[in-house]
């Protein structure tokens, strides 16, 4: 990894592919099994954001899909990276416990350093936290614990700003907030209360808003790569919004992941830092080439 990482490394993802994605269980208000994902327009969908992020200069990284885990093809939620570090997430709900010794086992294997919570703290990794320069944002109270992110913190010798989720649609940090860079960020106020919104705030200097109809088609879980940032269709304003701001907005149909209240951010996990995260030392492209 980093120090031995060629010069020009390419951003590395871990994804994971829908074979036995599904509607099978309701732990967040999107998800119901009477409304069940089509899975062969999943396996479409989740490969156009695959396509799509490697003709962006991504190396897709692949974890093994499992039978009755429906959930495993969101891999945001496997660990908070930190350099070699990989910050295990540790589920609220028992449907996803069982994903935790796959993650755990994957990202051993690729030479991650894996640390581990006590049983008793909930964290959902990249899902509930996020760098923005050299601060982790960490969103608490709906899935992860406000003291597995202060644990965290100085595990990592960070500062972390933890930010209360308000809103059940908007229960992992990921799906209201994300990071473009070391200083700009995109939100959604009404998922925060008043003192979140102005923890961003007067922290970001960038902090562009996302319109309540967008961003419940999960316009804030985007992928950034360099300069390019990929989300869901169904945010045109965001799209307009992001060009001003100079960075590049691609759209990639992804409803059926809605269903279980994922979209594009969630499907991925950036295994060598966020470009936003200043502790980023790579030098791997910044601007990859357009498609
Ligand atoms: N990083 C994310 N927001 N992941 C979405 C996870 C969706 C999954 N059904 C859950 O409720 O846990």
């Amino acid at each position: 990894m980093n120090e031995s990482r060629p010069l020009f490394a390419p951003p590395r993802i871990l994804m994971c592919s829908p074979e036995y994605f599904g509607i099978e269980y309701e732990i967040n208000p999107w998800m119901s099994r009477s409304r069940q994902a089509d899975r062969q327009l999943a396996l479409l969908q989740w490969h156009g954001l695959a396509d799509m992020l490697e003709s962006l200069g991504v190396m897709i990284e692949r974890l093994h899909p499992v039978a009755k885990l429906p959930d495993l093809v969101f891999t945001a939620n496997a660990a908070l990276i930190f350099k070699k570090k990989a910050v295990l997430s540790h589920f609220k709900h028992t449907e996803r416990q069982r994903e935790e010794p796959l993650f755990h086992d994957w990202l051993t294997q690729h030479g991650f350093e894996v640390l581990c919570l006590p049983e008793d703290h909930f964290f959902e990794g990249a899902g509930d936290a996020l760098f923005v320069g050299d601060t982790l944002y960490a969103g608490y109270r709906i899935r992860s614990d406000v003291r597995s992110e202060q644990l965290i913190a100085a595990w990592l010798g960070c500062r972390v700003l933890a930010v209360e989720l308000v809103d059940p649609y908007f229960y992992h940090l990921d799906t209201c907030f994300c990071p473009l860079s070391t200083d700009s960020a995109i939100f959604y106020p009404g998922a925060f209360d008043t003192y979140g919104i102005e923890v961003l705030q007067s922290s970001i200097p960038l902090l562009i808003p996302v319109r309540e109809e967008e961003a419940r088609a999960f316009a804030c879980n985007a992928v950034v790569v360099g300069k390019h940032v990929i989300t869901n269709t169904g945010a045109p304003q965001l799209q307009r919004d992001l060009r001003n701001a100079g960075f590049t907005p691609h759209e990639t149909p992804l409803s059926e992941f809605v269903k279980a209240g994922g979209s594009a951010k969630c499907l991925t996990l950036r295994l060598d830092g966020e470009n936003a995260a200043a502790w980023r030392e790579s030098p791997a492209i910044s601007q990859p080439v357009s498609p």
